[in-house]
């Protein structure tokens, strides 16, 4: 079975953008829980554009299925965050302090002994570890020998060759998945997935553990909610 973990990055955008608490970070995590999503995702940055480092302790109260913190290890407070909050799963993601959004798994031969103490550290208070990655095997190796428990697959250039030719778009992931699975290791996989790409994927790598999807499937949520929203606001203008 692979799970799904909606992240909830793009809510808290649209709430800071008036800086008051509408819509609420909260709500709409319990309501992906209760309409079946089986984990809630957030990747707080250090300049809290999105999910701020607060969101997490609140969240941490209320989540009861999977909660997974992603973020870069390599800032202080991030650790401090997840040692605080002791998530299930804590996703290391190597992203630069401007970069619009992930870009890029991490390189695990040359970063091995910081990510070696990292996933030390993570692992000794309790909590999983996957590690973002490259489709790339050495990658995947890499990440085992660092001590990781699961690697996630960064999956954007799945989605950018999708249409093109999902056939040769999903063969570098197929392998690195195989690797996974050859040297025992959970494996998640996540950016850019929605109701395009994502039946394809796990129709080719059906072991995948789980797919963190955000910024397709709450803009799904606003293009499938959008009608009946309209009329209900409509509705309210009737005398
Ligand atoms: C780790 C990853 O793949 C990203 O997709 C990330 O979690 C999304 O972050 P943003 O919502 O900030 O783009
Ligand atoms: N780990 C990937 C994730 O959480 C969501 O990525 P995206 O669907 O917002 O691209």
């Amino acid at each position: 079975m692979t799970r799904l973990s909606v992240n909830i990055n793009k809510i808290a955008t649209l709430r800071n953008s008036r800086g008051g608490d509408n819509p609420n970070v909260l709500k709409v995590a319990l309501d992906c829980e209760r309409f079946g999503a089986q984990g809630i995702t957030v990747h707080p940055r250090p300049d809290e554009r999105h999910i701020r480092y607060q969101d997490v302790f609140d969240l941490k109260e209320v989540v009861t299925t999977e909660f997974n913190i992603e973020g870069n290890p390599s800032e202080k407070k991030f650790v401090e965050l997840v040692l605080a909050n002791k998530p299930d799963q804590v996703t290391l993601v190597p992203d630069a302090l401007h970069a619009i959004t992930s870009n890029a798994g991490w390189d695990t031969v040359k970063n091995r002994s910081e990510l070696i103490d990292l996933v030390q550290i993570f692992k000794s208070a309790g909590i999983r570890v996957s590690v973002f990655v490259d489709p790339d095997e050495n990658m995947v190796e890499g990440a085992k020998i660092c001590g990781a428990d699961r690697v996630e697959l960064y999956t954007e250039p799945y989605a950018a060759g999708y249409f093109e030719n999902r056939q040769k778009a999903v063969l570098p992931f197929i392998r690195a998945a195989e690797k996974a699975r050859e040297v025992g290791l959970g494996l998640n996989a996540g950016h850019d997935l929605s109701l395009d790409n994502l039946h394809f994927l796990k129709q080719s790598i059906p072991w995948m553990d789980e797919v963190s999807i955000g910024h397709a499937l709450i803009s799904d949520a606003l293009y499938i909610g959008l009608e009946n929203t309209v009329q209900m606001y409509l509705r309210e203008l009737e005398l």
